[in-house]
């Protein structure tokens, strides 16, 4: 009785997302025919696809909200009828942790579970088997992985952000060691001042009569972009001039469109599987046009290699570190150079703008900033790696917004051995989605943690707090852009600071992008010292 009424609820389910499908215009029928006969397939066979066995039975102990057979219970709270919207998901997981606890199961298509914790003592259990892991597992992006998988001639694997195991560990290995060497970063410091004082001068010429720059995240991501360039490519390419250039444009939408996408088919249904959804056609339209414009670039720096050569010895180190990795097709190394430049605009464009929004709104740190950087570097000299390394204050305040806003609000693994956590068993190959930054705003964790406050850094807590605050991830998956990344934060904030008087007028809204996003257009003050 109880699986006819889950059949019958499913069953008007797909009705329900039928109609939906037919109300967009550019969804072919056949498709939506073919959904439905599918659906009604699956309804029919529907008491064999529940995922039975003790490894369900063990995740189905733990809480969550409630789910029926082949559907789950995820789409219910993002689909069209349902509460929220994929854009607020972190506004969601804030409710559902308040429901159902410290832990709790949402359940995908095919009753798949996904677990969610958010307990100290659990995150530092996961995150800690993780980091000693010589092969950590995090669940790949499946979409792309289906994308890649279906363009050989640009792909030879899923590439380092979706491989697991050996591929992965042989990626990892042969493309990254110069992107993770303090020693090579520091090289690129010259360089690094440079591209923050264009950022300057492009902040200045984009200023108002009331110094108000309007849609500052603009800029921010045409800085993300400027740089990974110069790190990973060797070379300027001009973002930072004050035309738009219309391929830059080009590339932010594509960049942001492949997030927005990626956040659709993997936190929304994926009936991608089945038909080629808008939400997919939009993530291989973003996918292709940034491997296109991406790849230009790619192409004349190995033009430029091949002249010998126009590079600067000092910064196209990454570069050609890459172009020599021993065992890697040429395909995948083209791949993971576009990868690595996309991944640096966006991801560091949200978290400027996160940094300048807490410290224009406690003026106090800034001026303590400011200090600090006059007191290191003077007001005119440059930032060299001893001078940036004083300036303890500065790096306080990075370590500070990273916990209050971090780009990346959570952290995703697969587990290699059981665990227990929050008194439930945890098999080996469950998906866990670990809510640090949920972490991180719990006053158990943080007394105060709704307050910007610097000052909690200049002792011992980043150690202590290692799995909580890690904005860029954690083990031998840790981001390999993260040492690239803190200097570049680093040195564009005093830069900024020592320059100008940041304001912000309101509170900042967030959106969910895949990436914590502030909501487009921010506009901030920049008052000129
Ligand atoms: C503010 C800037 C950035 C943030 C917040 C960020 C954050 C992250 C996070 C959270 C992860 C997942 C780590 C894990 O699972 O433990 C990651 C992975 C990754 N990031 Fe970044 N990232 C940033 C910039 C960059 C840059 C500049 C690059 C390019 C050099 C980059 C390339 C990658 C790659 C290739 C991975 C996958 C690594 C692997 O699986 O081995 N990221 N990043």
């Amino acid at each position: 009785m109880q699986d006819l009424k889950q059949v019958t609820l499913g069953a008007a389910t797909s009705l329900l997302i039928a109609k939906f499908y037919l109300s967009i215009p550019d969804t072919s029928t056949i498709f939506i025919l073919a959904l439905l006969l599918s659906l009604v397939l699956c309804a029919t066979f529907v008491k064999s696809l529940k995922q039975t066995g003790p490894y369900f039975d063990t995740l189905r102990k733990i809480p969550g909200p409630r789910s029926i057979y082949y559907f789950g219970n995820r789409w219910m709270y993002y689909s069209w009828f349902g509460p929220y919207k994929l854009n607020k998901l972190h506004e969601s997981y804030q409710d559902l942790f308040k429901m159902f606890g410290k832990i709790f199961r949402e359940e995908y298509l095919f009753n798949f579970p996904v677990i969610n914790i958010l307990d100290r003592d659990d995150l530092f259990l996961v995150l800690g088997a993780s980091a000693r892991s010589k092969f950590p597992l995090r669940p790949p992006n499946e979409v792309t992985s289906y994308y890649r998988k279906s363009r050989p001639d640009r792909y030879t694997n899923l590439g380092l952000v979706n491989e697991q195991g050996e591929i992965w560990h042989l990626l990892r290995t042969r493309l990254t060691p110069e992107l993770t060497s303090g020693r090579i970063m520091n090289r690129f410091l010259p360089e690094l001042n440079r591209v923050a004082e264009d950022f300057n001068s492009l902040i200045r010429h984009h200023s108002c009569e009331n110094h108000s720059v309007l849609c500052f995240d603009e800029l921010a991501n045409r800085m993300g972009l400027e740089s990974a360039c110069t790190l990973i490519l060797g070379k300027r390419l001009g973002f930072l001039g004050e035309d738009i250039d219309p391929i830059m444009t080009k590339l932010a939408v594509a960049v942001r469109e492949q997030f927005i996408a990626s956040r659709d088919t993997c936190f929304g249904l994926p009936f991608w599987k089945l038909f080629p959804t808008p939400a997919y056609l939009k993530l291989i339209k973003s996918e292709d046009a940034i491997y296109d414009i991406i790849s230009r670039y790619v192409d004349e720096a190995l033009a430029d290699e091949e002249d010998t050569c126009s590079l600067d010895t000092d910064v196209q180190t990454v570069f050609m570190s890459i172009l020599n990795a021993p065992d890697v097709d040429i395909r995948d190394k083209k791949g993971a150079i576009i990868d690595f430049i996309a991944a640096g605009i966006k991801t560091f464009g949200n978290t400027l703008v996160f940094v300048l929004y807490l410290i224009a709104k406690n003026t106090t740190c800034q001026e303590k900033i400011y200090e600090e950087i006059i007191n290191v570097a003077g007001p005119h000299q440059d930032f060299t790696t001893k001078n940036i390394q004083n300036a303890k204050y500065l790096k306080a305040c990075i370590e500070e917004s990273f916990r209050l806003l971090p780009t990346a609000p959570q952290i995703a693994r697969i587990t290699e051995t059981p665990l227990e956590l929050s008194g439930y068993q945890i098999p080996a190959g469950s998906v866990l989605l670990c809510h640090t930054w949920q972490a991180c705003l719990d006053e158990a964790n943080f007394p105060q943690a709704q307050e910007f406050r610097p000052e909690r850094w200049l002792g011992e807590e980043t150690e202590k707090n290692k799995f909580l605050v890690c904005p860029f991830g954690v083990g031998r998956r840790i981001c390999p852009g993260k040492r690239f990344t803190e200097l570049e934060l680093k040195v564009c904030l005093a830069s900024i600071v020592r320059e100008f008087k940041v304001g912000f007028n309101g509170t900042l809204n967030l959106e969910f992008e895949f990436l914590l996003t502030p909501t487009s257009p921010t506009s901030f003050i920049f008052e000129p010292r």
